[in-house]
């Protein structure tokens, strides 16, 4: 039975430029740097980067978890992480020294994501000039009569080939998410509008995807592999963003998309270098691969 010495070591950096989203303002990223060696003194490194207010366990649960360990761990103990520690999952599993490859994508596979608001307006074209061509703006921040308008103009300023998302993060209501989509459906430059409405209202966006053309994706509704498993058998088949860093198992998540072939779209929380590794490399396999990722770097983050 293969042992491995833990050792781990939190960390926080803080964002050039808080993220902003209908759920608030997200200023520092803090998260847990894992590394295992076996007995043949192979090392492997993973994050734990957990994400609380999109349903992940807190740093202070994922912190107790690990010294709860110990310093000596069998492969057993991965195996019986709780489902309710998915980060703890994704990290810990990442780390088992193996060889890992160097995902490489090329920059129109990445989804940048733009400052919310009009900052959006100054910020895309370099991202266009650096090989961006799709583009995520957040909405359900400000008011519809704010927000509307200056999608407008964004979509009106963004070449041809380019492609924007719309992540609402849940916070739109039933007659905004319509108003949003009845005027999406005019636009071609739309990929998807993301979480809509909140995790508790699914069937209303099931309902709304077989209303209006413009796809719908779910994320807070499937942030873990149980949110996941549990939209898919309620009948979603749209689209599926996947956080893995925050979903669970690496393997449960494989198990899972190969299974069901779902329109996945794979998705940073701005983990490190070494979170993002591992997940770069989960969605070279498992993210559609006609779809950018959102993984797209800019200025904003270190
Ligand atoms: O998915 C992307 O394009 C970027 C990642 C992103 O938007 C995000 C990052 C951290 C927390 C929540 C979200 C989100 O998609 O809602
Ligand atoms: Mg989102």
């Amino acid at each position: 039975m293969t042992a491995y010495n833990l050792t781990f070591q939190p960390y926080r950096r803080r964002f050039r430029q808080p993220l902003q989203t209908h759920h608030g303002i997200w200023e520092v990223r803090e998260g847990i740097i894992v590394k295992l060696v076996d007995e043949l003194g192979n090392a492997g490194w993973g994050e734990i980067a957990p994400l609380p207010w999109f349903g992940s366990e807190t740093l202070e649960d994922a912190i107790a978890f690990c010294r709860g360990l110990g310093e000596k761990i069998e492969v057993n103990d991965l195996k019986s992480i709780p489902s309710h520690l998915p980060a703890c999952q994704f990290g810990l599993e990442c780390a088992i020294p193996s060889v890992a490859s160097n995902p490489n994508f090329p920059k129109a596979r990445y989804s940048y994501l733009l400052p919310a608001g009009e900052n959006a307006l100054e910020r895309w074209e370099s991202l266009w000039q650096q090989g961006g061509r799709t583009f995520k703006w957040k909405i359900g921040i400000h008011s519809l009569q704010q927000e509307i308008p200056l999608f407008e103009k964004l979509a009106r300023s963004l070449p041809e080939g380019a492609k924007i998302r719309l992540d609402a993060n849940g916070g739109l209501n039933l007659e905004a998410a319509k108003t949003w989509l009845q005027g999406l459906d005019l636009s071609k430059k739309v990929e998807f509008i993301e979480q809509p409405l909140p995790p508790s209202e699914l069937d209303a966006m099931v309902q709304l995807s077989g209303d209006f053309t413009t796809p719908i994706a779910l994320d807070e509704s499937v942030a873990t592999l149980q949110q996941l498993e549990g939209c898919y058998e309620k009948g979603w088949r749209g689209i599926f963003i996947i956080k893995p860093a925050i979903a669970g198992s690496p393997q449960q998540l494989r198990q899972f998309c190969q299974q069901y072939g779902i329109d996945a779209v794979f998705s940073s929380v701005f983990e490190t270098e070494i979170g993002r590794r591992a997940a770069l490399n989960l969605a070279a396999e498992l993210s559609n691969p006609n779809r950018a990722i959102g993984f797209g770097v800019n200025h904003w983050f270190d």
